[in-house]
């Protein structure tokens, strides 16, 4: 039995590896109901390989999966029926509309008669496709394919949506229509696992994100906490040509530059927020030789926390 408070999903000491590569590296989640936690990462993170696990598609080197309080591993099928799972390849019939699609998954999934049409009814309404039931699902855009995939994952009422990366690709009304499902569902108390490399839609979403690279989780929180785990730290984005070495090496020896970051147009750096920082930056760099083009100053985010956690940026 589950009560109120037990998680929906409980993830604990995951690891996977793929020969030599270890592919997911001892990672433990939890999500309460009415939660939405997000795993933010770079492509190759190993985001989709701890979903696969999570989910029962693939079997863990080490670890457990319990989804409402059912072991993944002892009781797959009776785990599996409280998930929803939208997996990033899409898993619908072209030459099926949308409402025979649902009615399709939803007598797989052992629903039927007036009970199955009010389903159908209802995730058409969250995915906001009740206006386009007709038609083969083969002339809808690819983010009316993947609202149909959302709608698929819903039909049996699942304790937890799980979904990879679901707005990659997609136009921006689809994206839009996807984010206001998830809160909606998130509202009515449904655990949403949310994976994404776009920081805006974890902040946008999340009530904890977990920042994941190499396979492990590095950092768990409210987006609050994880922002204070940057401290009083700005990244500056230089944009120029020039001597970019040769500056990367002067800012480095500055003491307000905690890192830095170099790419063939630009520099990154973490700068400890402090009254004349910037003027020291701008002058160093331009002594170095570097000619500026353009400078960004941004107060932290998620994206200044990934850089901060793993020296890396979200999108590179
Ligand atoms: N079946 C497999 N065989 C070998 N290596 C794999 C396999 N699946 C994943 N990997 C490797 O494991 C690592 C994690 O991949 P994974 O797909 O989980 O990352 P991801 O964060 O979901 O990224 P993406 O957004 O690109 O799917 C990558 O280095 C990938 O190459």
């Amino acid at each position: 039995m589950t009560g109120m408070t037990d998680p929906v999903l409980r993830v604990e000491g995951l690891r996977r590896c793929f020969g030599t590569h270890v592919a997911v590296d001892d990672v433990s989640l939890q999500i309460a109901p009415g939660e939405t936690l997000g795993l933010l990462g770079p492509n190759g993170a190993g985001k989709t390989t701890t979903i696969s696990m999570i989910v029962g598609l693939l079997a863990p080197d080490a670890g457990s999966v319990h989804v409402a309080g059912v072991s993944m591993a002892e009781h797959p099928i009776r785990a599996k029926r409280s998930i929803g799972l939208v997996p990033q390849d899409l898993a619908i019939y072209p030459e099926l509309s949308a409402r025979d699609n649902l009615l399709y998954f939803g007598r797989l999934q052992g629903l039927s008669g007036a009970h199955l049409k009010e389903r159908v009814a209802t995730v058409l309404e969250v995915v906001g496709l009740t206006d386009r039931t007709k038609g083969a699902s083969k002339t809808f855009s690819g983010g009316m394919k993947r609202r149909l995939n959302i709608a698929i994952g819903l039909l049996h009422e699942p304790a937890l949506l799980v979904l990879d990366e679901p707005t990659v690709g997609v136009d921006p009304q689809s994206r839009h229509a996807i984010l206001t499902s998830v809160e909606q569902l998130s509202t009515e108390g449904m655990a949403v696992l949310y994976t994404t490399h776009y920081m805006e839609e974890a902040e946008r979403l999340c009530d904890r994100i977990a920042i994941v690279d190499d396979g492990a989780v590095r950092a768990e929180g409210t987006r609050e906490q994880l922002v204070d785990l940057v401290g009083g730290s700005d990244t500056v984005a230089l944009t120029g040509g020039g001597e970019l070495a040769a500056a990367a090496r002067a800012l480095g020896a500055l003491p307000v530059v905690e890192q830095v970051h170099e790419s063939p147009t630009a520099l990154r750096l973490v700068v400890r927020r402090e009254p004349g920082a910037i003027s020291e930056i701008v002058a160093a760099s331009a002594e170095a030789g570097m000619v500026l083009s353009d400078i960004e100053i941004t107060r932290p985010d998620l994206e200044s926390v990934f850089l901060h956690l793993t020296g890396k940026a979200l999108r590179d």
